[in-house]
This record gives structure tokens, C-alpha cells and sequence, in this order.
């Protein structure tokens, strides 16, 4: 049988890394790889980009979008990774677990765009809960984010990394204050809030691993609504999900909790939690994943072996290339 053919365009970057990380060892599909001392050169790549059945977009913004361009067969689809085309018309939305019929529409569609890593997890926290009618549409959500340095790909890697007058100073920078981050757009419709969160994103001296953590002040809300109503509510629509995993509801005294943002690096798991205080009716959603695993590069090829029909036993983890 003719094994579908992908290929990475932008293989070399952080995300292509770990997707092809992924893929190495895969015998179900053919790789097409680029000679590197090609893989800027646009008539290689368009050669390359047209011989796949999915092209697999690693690029920034830009340069995904003139790719896009250089497609001509119609058997060509296309994976992007960028935020180019989160919330074009004519793309689905890469997040098999945002409701029912979802997973169906991205096996259907020619052009996928994967979701960014921060809205993976105020999505996936947010959209159940306001189609349970827990939250309103209308609901003031901050979303707080924070990010290993590899979310900021090869520059903000190097600068983290570097040494010398190349090293970026301090361990920790919140960034985005100008609350127009390109993020929001997707947060805001795929959440299917009627006005964007605030977004404040974070990044630190770590290379891999997000937290998302949204607060809610339970006495707020237009209808008396439990922490534990949330909490049912998460675990009711990811119950049968294999990435996503709901956590037992945490309740203020019963000790006290850390998480670390780097606890799932290398897995393509999403970790759901809701921490309760019931006395000051408050509740904090909070979600884990790796950036570059379900926020990104694990995510990709869970679309792209839906895409292809290859969906099956496989967990999606990186084990190095
Ligand atoms: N890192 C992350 O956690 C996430 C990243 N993304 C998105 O994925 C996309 C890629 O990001 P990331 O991998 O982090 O970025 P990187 O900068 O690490 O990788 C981008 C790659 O594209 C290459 N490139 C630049 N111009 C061209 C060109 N004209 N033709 C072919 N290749 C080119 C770059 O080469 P060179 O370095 O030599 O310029 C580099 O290898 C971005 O849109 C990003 O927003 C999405 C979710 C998470
Ligand atoms: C730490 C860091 O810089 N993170 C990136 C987001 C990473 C990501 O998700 O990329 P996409 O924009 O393609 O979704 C940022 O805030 O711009």
C-alpha cells in the first residue's frame, strides 16, 4: 500500500524538530526531507510542498502564509503551526478535543491550523465550562500564562541560552502588557467568549513546560455555580479523551499544592485541574501541558495522523531525534 507522504517545511526549527522527532522511526508514513542547504530555497520547498499529501507548516507568520501560496496540487494539504490562519475562513481548527464532531472535521479537512500553546489550555479549560452554561458567554476571563523559553522558537532560545552580552538578562519576564498578544483572537472565539480574556502571558529560565491559570470568583457569576459543578463539568467532556486528563478536585485545606510546569515535558498530556475555596467562593482553572508537546509539536501530529486516517496506538511522545 502507497504510504501517505509528509513533509516538514521549516524541519530545522524548533517545532519541525520535535515534530520529526516525533515521526522518526514511523513506518506507516514516507518523509520527505528537504537537503539542508536547501531548505530556504523557495522552488526546493514548493517541489516539496506540492509531492506531499501533508505539508506540515513550521514557519513564522509570514512565511507560512507565502507558503500556503506556493501549494498548487489540490491533493496537497496542509498542517500550519503558525497563527497565521487560527481563525481564517477555510481552515479548522486543530484541537480534536474542543467538542463533538471536531476530530471528524479535521480528518475531512484540506487545511488544518494548529492552536497556539497558551490557548490550548485556556481553551480547553474555558470552552466545556461555558457550553455546560457554567460560564456565560459574557464571563471577565484573565488568563494567566506561563512558558518555557522554547515558546519563543530559535531567537528567544539563543538568548536564553547564549552566553556573555548574548545572554538575556533575568530568569523572568512578563511580556504581552500591551494586552493585544496574537493569541487572543483564537482564546476568544474558540472559547466562545463574547469578549477577549486578558492575557498575560510569562516566560522563564526553563526551556519546556506551560501553566495556564485562570481565575473565577464563584459569588460573581450570574447563577450560584460550585467549584465541584466545574469540575464534573471538565471531567464529563474529557472522559473518554486519551491526551486530556481531568485531575481530582483540589479543596482549600486540604494541603497545599505545587505544580511544576515542566511535569509533562516530552508527553503530548494535557492536565486539567480546579482548585476550590468555598468559603471565599473562589476557584482557580489551571492547565499543564508541554508547550512544544500538546501546545504544539505532539498536537501536530495528532492532527496530522488524524488527517491521515493513521490514528491508532500512538502516544505522540518525544524521545529525541
Ligand atoms: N515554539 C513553540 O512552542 C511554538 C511555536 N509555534 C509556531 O510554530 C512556528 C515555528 O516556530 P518555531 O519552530 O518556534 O520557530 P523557529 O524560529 O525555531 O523555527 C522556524 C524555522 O523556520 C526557518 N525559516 C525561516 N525562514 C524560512 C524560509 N523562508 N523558508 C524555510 N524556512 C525558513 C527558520 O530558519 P532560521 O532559524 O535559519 O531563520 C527556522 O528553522 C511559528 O509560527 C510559531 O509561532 C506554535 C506553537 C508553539
Ligand atoms: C514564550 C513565547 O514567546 N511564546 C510565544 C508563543 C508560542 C506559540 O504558541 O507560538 P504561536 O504563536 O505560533 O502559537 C509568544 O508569546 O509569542
Amino acid at each position: 500500500m502507497r504510504k501517505p507522504k509528509v513533509f516538514i517545511d521549516g524541519e530545522a526549527g524548533t517545532t519541525g524538530l520535535q515534530i520529526r522527532g516525533r515521526l522518526l522511526g514511523r513506518t506507516d508514513l514516507e518523509l520527505l526531507s528537504i537537503d539542508p542547504a536547501k531548505r530556504k530555497d523557495e522552488a526546493e520547498r514548493k517541489r516539496l510542498l506540492n509531492a506531499a499529501d501533508v505539508a506540515v507548516l513550521c514557519l513564522h507568520d509570514d512565511v507560512a502564509k507565502a507558503a500556503v501560496g506556493l501549494v498548487e496540487n489540490p491533493g496537497t494539504r496542509v498542517l500550519d503551526a503558525s497563527s497565521a490562519h487560527r481563525v481564517a475562513e477555510g481552515w479548522v481548527y486543530g484541537f480534536p478535543e474542543l467538542g463533538p464532531g471536531q476530530a471528524e472535521q479535521i480528518r475531512r479537512a484540506r487545511f488544518v491550523s494548529n492552536p497556539g500553546c497558551y490557548p490550548t489550555g485556556a481553551i480547553g479549560l474555558l470552552r466545556p465550562l461555558v457550553d455546560a452554561g457554567l460560564l456565560p458567554e459574557a464571563f471577565p476571563a484573565s488568563v494567566q500564562g506561563t512558558s518555557g523559553y522554547s515558546g519563543g522558537g530559535r531567537q528567544l532560545i539563543e538568548a536564553m541560552e547564549g552566553r556573555g552580552e548574548h545572554r538575556l538578562a533575568g530568569d523572568y519576564r512578563a511580556y504581552g502588557l500591551e494586552l493585544t498578544h496574537k493569541h487572543v483572537p483564537e482564546m476568544t472565539r474558540y472559547s466562545r467568549l463574547a469578549r477577549p480574556p486578558i492575557f498575560t502571558p510569562a516566560v522563564g529560565r526553563f526551556a519546556q513546560g506551560m501553566l495556564i491559570v485562570i481565575p473565577v470568583h464563584l459569588w460573581a457569576l450570574p447563577r450560584p455555580v460550585t467549584a465541584a459543578e466545574l469540575h464534573a463539568a471538565l471531567a464529563e467532556h474529557y472522559r473518554a479523551q486519551r491526551f486530556v486528563t481531568v485531575m481530582p478536585l483540589e479543596t482549600y485545606g486540604a494541603h497545599n499544592p505545587v505544580l511544576d510546569p515542566q511535569a509533562l515535558n516530552g508527553t503530548n498530556r494535557m492536565e486539567l485541574f480546579v482548585y476550590a475555596n468555598p468559603e471565599r467562593e473562589q476557584a482557580l482553572l489551571i492547565a499543564r501541558f508541554d508547550n512544544l508537546g500538546k501546545g504544539a509539536s505532539g498536537a501536530a501530529v495528532q492532527n496530522l495522523d488524524l488527517m491521515l486516517g493513521l490514528e491508532g496506538a500512538h502516544t505522540y511522545e518525544y524521545h529525541g531525534d
